[in-house]
């Protein structure tokens, strides 16, 4: 073996997240266990994330090809070994079974080609060939160690290229026309068991078929025999092996290394599965199977890796399909797990809790011993949101150039994603270009400004007046976003006694448009000065509805450090440790 490849280690399983798993499982409002075997998935998911509520968002399908020399020179397909290059670029085309199932599913695919014996006529195939085909495994060792150390790596690059990309869990598949041959050889090796036992159709051989499939398994696993190389895992698999089965094992070892799962196929990752247990028997608690194939083998690789089947559908495409029909219920499974209320949340009763209890339900996060994995966002990610928010700035200078209508529909979707109490979603916004309207408006501004400046002492009223608070002219669009305190009718969910809540939400929004502003560089100012009327007849409001901002936005030629009513000295920033009282008022943190 080249002592170059070093296989990836499986991460620990984190069998107390199983634990509490089942508890959560055991909570919901179900009968106790049933959701099956979803339930083992759920439990071993958790375990593998290191969290009660495990979710997989980000599938990616990876698909390895290779030919096979046995097929070439023994018929045990039923088809020619030229298919699997055909097949290669009918997948790439988007028309195999499982390319259609994976675009129905918005799961990326990328076909790898680690050793077709042709070259592939498709530019999405991802070359990485390591030979033309295997050798013909009757006459001698499938491929030479380096070769499997080469198909292996491949393997380990692809998965780890997908899980850079975001991948949470490895769809494999496989292409080979005579790779359930060499499948069912490895299988007979490793299981030791009789050929007659584990031999099968494969694309549909007949009987003859089925004896010359026979008869050259047990030719290479004579020759195996004779070379002493059942003791030898890595020996035996490149006397046996081919090269996608190789990929595949290294893509699930490097899954499990990063504590990503991967979701079986049939009999070909089955047995690349099986093979890497030998390898590293930690990794068994990464896979999950997608179905039971047909092929005899595949059942007793199963057992032998502990993997219940999602799917008993006796499915003999291959190509990675069985994990392809599995996906859209083990996604249903932790929406389940995720989504359904627990019997305490509905109020219904429990049979197996305690009615005693029933006052105080034991949390059943409590015993969590370490803090959850930030799972969401990335560093860089949490890092954006807080420098957005001391980015932000109160801007009265504008540049003339207009906004682009995608950046303006986006900071509306942001303001309409701000949090509302009962969800009554109070706001409206009232895009203004017209000139004529906003000039109205800067009159309205203007009145109400100087009329402000009356409360001030004299010297302060000229300061004021010298401020700048509007830009209604200069920015190419404002916003008047409006509260309606009539939206979601009289009793809305938690304003009983704050009935200010609706405009509570709308400034929410309202924060919200101005981060998302901030965002794409577009510089907004929230004008406040003037007289509600004067723009409701502007705008032609009804009286019910309240105009509580008008906001001026467009390009700005600088975002001050600091703002602005700091920078020229009407206020500063007070200090937040005189503002955080503990547990009662007015009482400050012991230093
Ligand atoms: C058109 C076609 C599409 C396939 N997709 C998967 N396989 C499956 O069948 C092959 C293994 O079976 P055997 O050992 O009998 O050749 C592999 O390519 C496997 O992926 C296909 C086979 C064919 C013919
Ligand atoms: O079990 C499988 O995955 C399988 C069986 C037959 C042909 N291709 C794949």
């Amino acid at each position: 073996m080249q002592n170059s490849l070093r296989l990836p280690e499986p991460a620990l399983f984190a069998d107390e997240y199983a634990t509490q798993a089942k508890m959560r499982l055991d909570n919901l409002t179900k009968p106790l266990g049933s959701l099956g075997d979803l339930e083992l998935v759920i439990r071993q998911l958790a375990g593998i994330q290191r969290r009660i509520i495990p979710q997989l968002q980000h599938p990616h399908f990876l698909v390895f090809a290779a030919d096979h020399g046995v097929a070439a020179a023994h018929q045990v397909s039923r088809y020619g070994q030229e298919v699997t290059e055909e097949m290669a670029v009918n997948m790439a085309m988007g028309s195999s079974v499982s390319a259609v199932l994976a675009r129905q599913h918005k799961i990326p695919v990328r076909v790898i080609d680690v050793g077709i014996c042709r070259a592939v006529r498709h530019p999405d195939v991802v070359v990485r060939k390591i030979g033309h085909g295997t050798s013909d495994f009757t006459q001698g060792p499938a491929m030479t160690h380096t070769q499997l150390a080469q198909a292996i790596q491949v393997g380990i690059d692809e998965a780890n290229r997908a899980m850079d990309a975001g991948a949470d869990l490895l769809l494999l598949g496989e292409l080979g026309i005579g790779n359930t041959t060499s499948a069912t050889a490895l299988a007979a090796w490793l299981l030791d068991k009789p050929v007659s036992a584990l031999v099968g159709r494969g694309t549909g051989v007949d009987d003859e078929g089925m004896q010359r499939k026979m008869k050259v398994i047990e030719m290479a696993l004579a020759a195996c025999h004779a070379a002493e190389a059942e003791s030898d895992w890595l020996d035996g698999f490149a006397r046996l092996g081919g090269f996608e089965l190789a990929a595949i094992a290294g893509a699930m070892l490097a899954g499990a290394a990063r504590r990503v799962p991967t979701l079986l196929d049939g009999l070909m990752t089955g047995v690349a599965a099986l093979w890497a247990t030998k390898m590293a028997p930690a990794l068994a608690a990464y896979l999950l199977a997608g179905h039971l194939s047909p092929e005899p083998a595949h059942k007793l690789i199963l057992a032998a890796i502990g993997c219940q089947p999602l799917l008993t559908l006796s499915l003999r495409v291959g190509e990675g399909t069985g994990a392809l029909f599995a996906w859209p219920i083990l996604a249903s499974g932790l929406k389940v797990m995720a989504e359904s209320a627990t019997f305490a949340d509905a109020r219904v009763t429990n049979p197996h809790q305690d009615a005693s209890a029933d006052e105080h339900v034991e949390n059943i996060y409590t015993n969590q011993t370490e803090a959850p994995v930030a799972a969401d966002f990335s560093l860089a990610e949490r890092e954006a949101v807080y420098k957005v928010i001391l980015a932000r700035r109160d801007i009265r200078v504008f540049l003339p150039q207009p906004l682009d209508p995608k950046i303006v529909t986006r900071i509306l979707q942001a303001g309409h994603h701000g949090p509302s109490v009962g969800y009554m979603q109070p706001w409206n916004f009232i895009v203004i270009e017209d000139k004529d309207v906003l000039l109205r408006l800067q009159h309205v501004v203007d009145k109400a400004r100087v009329e402000a400046g009356r409360v001030y002492a004299d010297a302060k009223r000229d300061y004021y007046l010298r401020l700048k608070v509007e830009g209604l002219v200069e920015a190419p669009l404002t916003i008047c976003v409006t509260n309606d305190s009539t939206r979601g009718g009289p009793h809305v969910l938690g304003r009983h006694t704050i009935p200010e809540t609706d405009l509570m939400s709308t400034a929410c929004a309202i924060e919200n448009m101005w981060l998302a502003a901030r965002a794409e560089g577009v510089a907004m100012g929230w004008v406040s000065i003037y007289e509600k009327q004067d723009v409701r007849d502007v705008l032609s409001i009804p009286a019910h509805v309240d105009p509580c901002a008008l906001l001026t936005l467009g390009y700005t030629p600088h975002f001050p450090d600091i703002p602005v009513l700091e920078r020229v000295g009407w206020g500063e920033r007070l200090q937040l440790d005189d503002l955080i009282y503990q547990n009662e008022w007015g009482a400050l943190p012991e230093k």
